[in-house]
């Protein structure tokens, strides 16, 4: 079975275009949240995180998001260090989630996938882009978060035109009447025997 890897910028809508795969009948395996429910679970991690962040790093047994997303998204090096610690398990987590799966391909949606070297395990991949202020200003209307917030993160990935350059699909999501007729197209391509 074929593995998609799905990535695009903050707020490029890239949750979204999942979506319409996992309507199109296609198994979506959405990094964030399995990075987040990992982090809940896993002792070693726990451990791990909490060695490095300090005390504060959860709060009545979660993952205390807030306080480490201040952290890390201000400090490169701390979050090297975090990815180091919760990359590989969600990559083998992904791996076992993946071989109980069925259809022609399956999709691996990931905010950090060029980055990491990640896109290595996919046989294809696609970027979801829009503009950066399209991006920020759906970011605001979501979350409770600030423009700085939103800005500290995307300096933490590369710019679209970086990962244009190792992205074998992209997906323009502006208006979502054309993303969802893209996405359709792109299924269509993917699903055929090759
Ligand atoms: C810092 C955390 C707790 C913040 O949680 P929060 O609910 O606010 O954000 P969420 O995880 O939903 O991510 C939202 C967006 O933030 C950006 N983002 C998240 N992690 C990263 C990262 N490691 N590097 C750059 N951007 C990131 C992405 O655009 C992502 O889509 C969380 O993002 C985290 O634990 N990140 C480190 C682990 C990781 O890389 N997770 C992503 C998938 S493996
Ligand atoms: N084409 C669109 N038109 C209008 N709103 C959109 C469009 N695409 C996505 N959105 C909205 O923008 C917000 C961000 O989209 P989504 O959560 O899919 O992005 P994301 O790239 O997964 O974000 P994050 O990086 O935070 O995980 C959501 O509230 C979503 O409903």
């Amino acid at each position: 079975m074929k593995i998609i890897g799905l990535t695009g910028g903050i707020g490029s809508g890239k949750t979204t275009v999942a979506k319409m795969f996992e309507e199109l009948g296609i198994s979506v395996y959405i990094a964030d949240i399995e990075a987040k429910k990992l982090s809940n679970r896993s002792k070693v991690i726990r451990r791990k995180l909490t060695k490095l962040l300090g005390p504060h790093t959860y709060k009545e047994s979660q993952l205390n998001r807030e306080f480490v997303a201040q952290k890390i998204f201000n400090d490169p090096d701390l979050l090297k260090k975090v990815n180091a610690i919760i990359h590989p398990k969600v990559a083998s987590h992904f791996k076992r989630w993946a071989k109980k799966q069925q259809g022609p391909y399956v999709i691996k949606e990931a905010a950090i996938l060029f980055e990491n070297g990640g896109y290595k395990q996919c046989d294809k991949t696609i970027l979801v882009v829009a503009p950066k202020a399209v991006r920020i200003e759906r970011i605001l209307a979501r979350d409770n978060s600030n423009k700085e917030e939103i800005e500290a993160r995307m300096k933490n990935q590369w710019s679209d035109s970086e990962k244009k350059k190792l992205a074998d699909i992209i997906i323009e999501n502006t208006h979502l009447e054309t993303t969802r007729k893209r996405v359709l197209e792109v299924h269509k391509n993917l699903s055929q025997p090759q």
